[in-house]
């Protein structure tokens, strides 16, 4: 099909507005809002050598990680987009300690809607030119529209979402996301700065051959995890399976997608609870997984019913085709039992 006869994300925007319960407007005004910062920020990805937005600001975020540059820049890109529009009451971000209330005019107080976002994913793959990403997480608030926003707007559980997405910064930029009604990518023709419906109705292959883990922290993994490791590894049926790990959470995450595979980022003997947060990198990711048909749990429980909280909590995270997560997670539980 000719580019020209392609769906733009704008006209998919107001085509699909009413298949949303709650539908107003406010919430298709929320996502054009996302699609403008994400060509902003995919501009200063594209140039980032020669902009000096490489390297490090100096500064630590509330994760204990020293930030990037292009974390802080694209932090602040969405921030300002999503509050000048108003169509927020509230923002959190993996690179803001606290959330922001959204102080506009009054009409912000009303706007329904709160927004939790990675700027940045796959921070350290900024300055080697490897692609990075965003994701973003939307809920109702909980509290009464015109009283100012609360924590409790941002704590909830992932199955209260009602648009999530991802953006991946690589060869090509594409933005996919749901909300509620299935999973549909848009690739970004830079050259005229619109995105055109490339891959609709995304559906997670049942099973896969690839598995996406850091290997180099395998003497830190659950026993468990070590032995699903293995079972991949083994010459037999459809294995061995394919080892990818790019690093960047969306860029592994959209490959396995596409064609079938499990991402785990597991506790580690050093970090019991992982290195994933919940609310800004699982919560999303899980409802876009479910959304295409695939799976996605703690090695344990569903993601989507875990109840959150603090902002900033991680979460150990086994995503993806759902034979490949159904058979981890039989892993995961045998290994229990054993101890
Ligand atoms: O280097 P590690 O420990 O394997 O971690 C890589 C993971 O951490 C992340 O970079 C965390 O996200 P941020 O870059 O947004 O902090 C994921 O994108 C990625 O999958
Ligand atoms: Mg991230
Ligand atoms: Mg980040």
């Amino acid at each position: 099909m000719s580019q020209q006869a392609l769906q733009t994300l704008g006209e998919f925007i107001i085509e699909k507005q009413d298949d949303f319960k709650y539908s107003t407007g406010e919430l298709s005004r929320l996502i054009s809002s996302i699609r403008i910062a994400t060509k902003i920020v995919n501009r200063e990805v594209n140039k980032a050598g020669i902009a000096d937005i490489i390297g490090k600001v100096g500064t630590e975020n509330i994760q204990g990680e020293e930030q990037q540059k292009l974390d802080v820049l694209a932090n602040d890109i969405f921030i300002a987009a999503l509050s000048q529009r108003e169509v927020v009451c509230g923002i959190a971000s993996e690179e803001n300690d606290d959330f922001i209330e959204v102080k506009c005019t009054e009409n912000a107080h009303l706007s329904k809607y709160v927004v939790l976002i990675d700027p940045l994913d796959g921070s350290s793959n900024i300055d080697v030119n490897v692609s990075v990403g965003t994701i973003f997480s939307i809920y109702r608030r909980v509290s009464d529209p015109g009283s100012p926003v609360e924590l409790r707007d941002f704590l909830q559980k992932g199955v209260n979402q009602v648009a999530a997405g991802y953006v991946v910064y690589g060869s090509s930029t594409m933005i996919v996301y749901t909300t509620g009604n299935g999973v549909n990518g848009f690739t970004l023709d830079p050259s005229i700065g619109t995105y055109y419906l490339s891959h609709k109705d995304i559906k997670f292959p049942t099973s896969g051959k690839i598995y996406s883990i850091n290997e180099g922290n395998y003497a830190k993994f659950p026993q468990g995890v070590k032995d699903y490791i293995k079972y991949c590894q083994e010459e037999e049926d459809d294995r061995p399976y394919t080892s990818r790990y790019i690093g960047s959470l969306v860029s592994d995450f959209h490959r396995n997608m596409l064609k079938g595979g499990i991402y785990i980022y597991p506790s580690t003997s050093q970090s019991p609870k992982g290195k994933l947060r919940l609310l800004y990198e699982a919560n999303p990711m899980a409802f876009l997984t479910e959304q295409a048909g695939g799976k996605c749990s703690d090695g344990f429980k569903r993601i989507m019913e875990i109840e959150p909280t603090e902002l900033h909590q991680r979460i150990p995270f086994f995503c993806g085709s759902a034979a490949m997560v159904t058979k981890a997670e039989e892993f995961m539980a045998k290994a229990v039992d054993k101890n």
